[in-house]
């Protein structure tokens, strides 16, 4: 028997997106956006000494392949990435047609998108009165605040006091397909921002929006409004069986660490453990420990996209990197015999590009504990169907 442990790093993308023209950050296309060689060529120029310092610092990754796959995926080089690779190295291109987390993550499942998404314009108000008005049904409230495109931590600044003052949930959108409600966890009420969500949840699926988003958040100035951990994603069910569905289906336990869970409305999963990406690398490793023989454990690393990525932050990013690199060293020098652990990406979030949304990259595709190799450049399914491999599982029979 083996185990699966499939672990994507949200939005490391490596450039090279063959349809990177047809993706926006405002009016700028995201061709040329390489979330990873720009973080490495930025640190190499002696740009990102925030809290670090020097040339990007992975040798972790590196040994597995990842400066050889931004190189293929890219043509570009990540300066301090220049290792002869040791494990399974490649690159994976995503054909579905967002560069949104559900998008990456289904297709990386084995399933791509085949439908549009559809996006709010970028206009205030973002949202149709006859929306509006069933969210405010669904709340109870006389209106909502925001009613745009918005960045989250921004939006509670400048919001978050009259949401104080008058109830009104925050709802607000991106260039992603998502509708995303801001509020406060106790003068509005976790448990009731959840249940607004859940409410309002088939509505939004209908329209074919990827997402409804709950935001809660704490404090009580500007100054020290903060998100808190709580987010809950309410996305839309995958369109087709997934490699969750697949493997829980030949009757072995699906584990899932961070947001999994929500990006595939739990469906195909056994348990979930959440928190922030600090708690989630423990879980990892105690999931080294336990995960079962035949066991699928996948999870996802989002902090990389939340918290440096949509927040253009060079530096916050480079850390995020060189203490995942620390510590999925550890984790992979858990893994027993049999073991596969993939490590990958959903999308970029190139922190020195315009804007503030994900950029079209392909992602690296790397894998460890199966000794050295070579996959070259793969579609997104390739990761399923490498894992069911891995599994024994026969994809077109399952
Ligand atoms: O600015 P925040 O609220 O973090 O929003 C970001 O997070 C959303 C979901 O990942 C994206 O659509 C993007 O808009
Ligand atoms: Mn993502
Ligand atoms: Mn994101």
């Amino acid at each position: 028997m083996a185990r699966v442990f499939l672990a994507v790093m949200d939005s490391v993308g490596i450039g090279g997106a063959p349809d990177a023209d047809r993706f926006f950050n405002g009016k700028t296309p995201d061709t040329g956006a390489n979330t990873l060689a720009h973080i490495a060529q930025a640190c190499a120029r002696g740009k990102v000494e925030d809290g670090r310092s020097g040339p990007l610092h992975l040798p972790n990754l590196d040994a597995l392949g990842l400066g050889a796959a931004v190189n293929l995926a890219s043509g570009e080089d990540a300066p301090g990435l220049e290792a002869e690779p040791t494990g399974t190295w490649g690159a994976a291109t995503e054909i579905s047609p967002g560069k949104d987390t559900p998008s990456g993550h289904w297709e990386l499942a084995g399933v791509p998108v085949p439908w549009d998404w559809h996006y709010f314009p970028d206009t205030t108000p973002a949202f149709p009165a006859e929306l509006t008005r069933k969210v405010c049904a669904a709340a109870g409230t006389d209106g909502i605040l925001g009613n745009c495109h918005a960045s989250g931590t921004a939006i509670i600044k400048e919001l978050g006091e009259a949401h104080i003052a008058t109830g009104q949930p925050i709802c607000y959108t991106s260039a992603d397909s998502v509708f995303q409600i801001a509020a406060h966890e106790t003068h509005f009420g976790l448990e009731r921002l959840l249940q607004l969500c859940r409410d309002i949840a088939p509505v939004l699926h209908a329209m074919k929006v990827g997402r409804v988003i709950a935001r809660p958040f704490l404090g009580e100035t500007p100054d020290t409004f903060a998100r808190t951990s709580n987010r809950r994603d309410f996305a839309i069910a995958p369109p087709a069986p997934t490699l969750c569905d697949r493997v829980q289906a030949a009757g072995r336990p699906v584990h899932a660490i961070g947001k999994i869970g929500d990006i595939f409305s739990m469906r195909g999963i056994d348990d979930v453990t959440k928190g922030t990406d600090d708690k989630l690398m423990q879980d990892l490793s105690a999931a080294i420990d336990t995960a079962e023989e035949g066991s699928l454990t996948f999870a996802n690393f989002v902090e990389f996209d939340s918290l440096y990525g949509h927040r253009r932050d060079i530096s916050g990013y480079a850390r995020a990197l060189e203490w995942f690199d620390r510590e999925i060293g550890q984790v992979i020098a858990k893994l027993r015999e049999g073991d596969m652990l993939i490590l990958t990406a959903d999308h970029g979030n190139d922190p020195s590009w315009s804007g503030t949304d994900h950029t079209r990259e392909r992602v690296p595709v790397l894998v460890a504990g199966q000794g050295p190799g070579q996959l070259g450049l793969i579609p997104f399914t390739g990761v399923a169907h490498m894992a069911a491999r891995h599994l024994d599982i026969d994809w077109d029979a399952s």
